[in-house]
């Protein structure tokens, strides 16, 4: 046998040893890769969660007005404990009203001059001139009978006239409950800058509360930021609003909104509309206008009209004109918080003979109310 050059044995060895050096590296590297591919898929895991930065009054108020990312309805806050804050915003400092009739009920001594000035009060808080003679005309009589001496009496007969003036007889129904598989409609009028969008955004998140499903229009389409303002509502309740562009038909608007509601199967849709008072033949056709399409669709279950309570008598002519113009249905009083003109719920209904259903105390998310005569007039008198 030939014996091996040496060679040849160091070619060998070195093949077979870079081979090993190769295979180790290539056995490395995969390791490395498999490593990074796991801890590629790991979870994302969240950021620590920041300490939340002290909240300035006011600062919540204004992230309020900001749309809500997710589609969420917050709850509103209970009715009775809406009502009772409410209530004791009513008897505020500021109302006048208020203030006038404890001062009737905790006078000793009632002569003409007190007579006079309370008489004065409440013509100043617009419940008109009949009503105010006829509340005069009863006290005076159960009081001289009586006599102020026991002022828990005065304060029973004043509860009783006032809460006859606000008439608990009314049916203040709601209707929002719609028919043949469609959604109810609610149709919201008045004067611009009474707080129609506010007051339609405040109604959806009660209804929303309630389990209802609901859908917003936009026809107020005169102002660009009045379907912003009404989205941002929409947004923050997790209702879907159906908007326009600017300028468009308010009328069409409407029935798009009514139309996606009633095909999306929604149990009320609440359309907001601009209400401009131009003249009274031109707030006829648009108004006009708006019922017959909107009713193409689904019928037109509740009309609401906004007034707001601090225009008092100026108020009370833009309701006559809209009451003329289109069938209303409700009154919503807006702005009550901080006015004197309280008496307007008695004047309103008695003119237009319509019931006042809602009430607005503020502009915060939870100030709006359901009326009632009993719940009014103890708001009045601070029970
Ligand atoms: N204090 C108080 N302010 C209110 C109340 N309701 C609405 N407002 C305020 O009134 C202003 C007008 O309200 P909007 O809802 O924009 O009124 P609008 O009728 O829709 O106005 P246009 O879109 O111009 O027709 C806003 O600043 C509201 O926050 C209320 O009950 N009390």
């Amino acid at each position: 046998m030939t014996p091996i050059d040496p060679i040849v044995w160091i070619i060998v060895g070195g093949v077979v040893a870079l081979a090993a050096i190769l295979t180790t590296v290539l056995v490395v590297r995969n390791r490395r890769q498999r490593e990074l591919t796991r801890r590629d898929r790991r979870p994302i895991e969240a950021p620590a969660a920041r300490p939340e930065a002290p909240v300035e009054p006011g600062a919540r108020e204004a992230a309020v007005e900001a749309p809500a990312p997710a589609p969420t309805a917050d709850r509103p806050e209970a009715a009775g404990t809406r009502l009772a804050r409410l209530r004791r915003r009513l008897a505020g400092s500021n109302n006048v009203l208020a203030q006038a009739l404890l001062g009737l009920i905790s006078t000793d001594r009632l002569d003409a001059d007190t007579w006079d000035d309370f008489e004065a009060t409440l013509i100043g808080s617009d419940l008109g001139v009949g009503p105010t003679t006829e509340l005069v005309d009863t006290l005076r009589k159960e009081l001289s009978i009586d006599g102020v001496n026991d002022p828990t009496r005065a304060r029973t007969v004043l509860r009783e006239e006032l809460v006859k003036l606000a008439d608990p007889t009314l049916d203040r129904t709601l209707n929002v409950t719609g028919s043949a598989g469609l959604p109810a409609v609610v149709l919201v009028v008045g004067v611009n800058g009474t707080g129609k969008t506010t007051t339609v955004g405040k109604l959806a998140r009660l209804l929303v509360a309630e389990g209802k499903t609901v859908l917003l229009g936009a026809a107020d389409t005169f102002r660009a930021a009045a379907s912003e303002q009404l989205q941002t509502w929409g947004d923050r309740v997790g209702v879907e609003t159906v908007r326009g562009a600017e300028g468009a038909d308010p009328a069409s608007v409407a029935f798009d909104a009514v139309n996606t509601g009633a095909d999306k199967g929604v149990d009320v849709v609440l359309v907001d509309t601009a209400g401009r008072l131009h003249n009274k033949s031109n707030l006829m056709d648009e108004l006009g206008k708006i019922r017959r399409v909107i009713e193409k669709r689904a019928p037109i279950t509740e009309c609401l009209l906004l007034l707001d309570a601090t225009t008092g008598q100026n108020g009370l002519i833009q309701a006559r004109v809209f009451n003329e113009v289109t069938d209303v249905t409700g009154i919503v009083l807006s702005k009550l918080d901080g006015s004197a003109k309280g008496g307007i719920v008695v004047q309103v209904q008695r003119e237009l003979g319509v019931p006042v259903k809602l009430i607005g105390l503020g502009e915060g998310v939870d100030d709006l109310a359901p009326f009632t005569a009993e719940g009014f007039v103890d708001g009045l008198l601070g029970e």
